[in-house]
């Protein structure tokens, strides 16, 4: 039986997420330690161990067919290699950062200046569609550190919290990409593997779907109702369902992540009573 290939970091800032989300998407894998390859014991998979840095080229070559990757790395191979699902974790932007104590007028600082950097690519486009000439020395971690030894007069490197670049004494003056992991399809991938992979996927957006989501219970009088609905976004529309106690219902509904709270305070306003929020395992819709 046909097999889809998936890439997935072996260790490092993706893998833990990564096998996470197989998880809740129902996939088990067995994980043995130092294994390079594991199949999928339920869904029709088999697991690849790799370097996150490493994974475009297999992608490319179709070697896997598909892969979870940081989208800055596929950006910085250059293979155009598509992706098919942002996937909501390790969220980070690629950007450049100088000294504190520097000024810093405009991108034109950059111009002849030494930047250390592992994504070299990155960096050199960017700096071209501005006109910007600099002198790159590509590092392969702990980027940040090229500042203070004397490598190097900037760096273009990941930041997510900013606390590397802040314990370093530098500051980010430019962001050029924002990133997180997504789901990345081979360019190769045959017509088994693809249907594969969409089961996958649809998998996946339920996951996420859920993640991002509330199940929300709420008492309020009848003559309420209409104002709590016009509220409330719900799937197709809310749940109303009526109370034990004469003149009274439930209004059951979901609520986004992002706008749950604002959603919550007006609903209070309105009228709406013992609010109940539950979590979300899976979205289908
Ligand atoms: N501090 C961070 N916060 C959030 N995401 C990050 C952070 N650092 C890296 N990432 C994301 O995770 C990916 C993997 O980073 P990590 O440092 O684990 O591996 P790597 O050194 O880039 O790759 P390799 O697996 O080839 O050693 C990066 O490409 C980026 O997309
Ligand atoms: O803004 P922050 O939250 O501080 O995160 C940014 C840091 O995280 C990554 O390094 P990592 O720890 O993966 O080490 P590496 O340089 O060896 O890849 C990245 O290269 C930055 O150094
Ligand atoms: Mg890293």
């Amino acid at each position: 039986m046909k097999k889809l290939r998936i890439a997935i970091q072996k260790s490092g800032r993706l893998h833990e997420e990564s096998i996470q989300l197989l998880k809740e998407c129902g996939i088990s894998i067995d994980n043995g330690k130092d294994q390079l390859k594991a199949t999928a014991k339920n869904f029709p998979m088999e697991v690849y161990y790799l370097r996150n840095g490493d994974i475009p080229k297999y992608l490319l070559d179709g070697v896997v067919d598909c892969a979870i990757i940081g989208e800055n790395v596929l950006i910085e191979k250059e293979y155009d290699i598509p992706f098919i699902q942002k996937l909501g974790f390790s969220k980070c932007r690629v950007s450049l950062a100088i000294p504190k104590g520097e000024s810093y007028t405009d991108i034109n600082f950059f111009n002849t200046k030494r930047i250390a950097t592992s994504y070299p690519n990155t960096v050199r486009n960017y700096l071209k569609s501005k006109n910007v000439t600099a002198d790159l020395h590509l590092i392969n971690g702990s980027v940040e550190i090229a500042p203070n030894i004397g490598l190097s007069d900037a760096i273009c490197d990941i930041v997510s919290s900013g606390s590397t670049l802040f314990k370093n004494n530098l500051k980010e003056v430019v962001t050029i990409l924002k990133s997180e992991a997504v789901l990345a399809k081979s360019p190769d991938i045959d017509a088994i593997s693809s249907d594969i992979l969409e089961k996958l996927n649809f998998r996946i957006q339920s996951v996420l779907m859920g993640r991002t989501s509330k199940y929300v219970l709420l008492n309020a009088p009848n003559e309420k109702l209409n104002e709590i609905i016009s509220i409330l976004p719900g799937m197709r529309s809310p749940t109303i369902l009526p109370l034990a106690e004469e003149g009274w219902s439930s209004v059951h509904s979901v609520l986004q992540q992002d706008t749950f709270w604002e959603i919550i305070d007006q609903l209070k306003m309105a009228g709406a009573e013992g609010i109940l929020v539950c979590p979300i395992e899976k979205m289908v819709v």
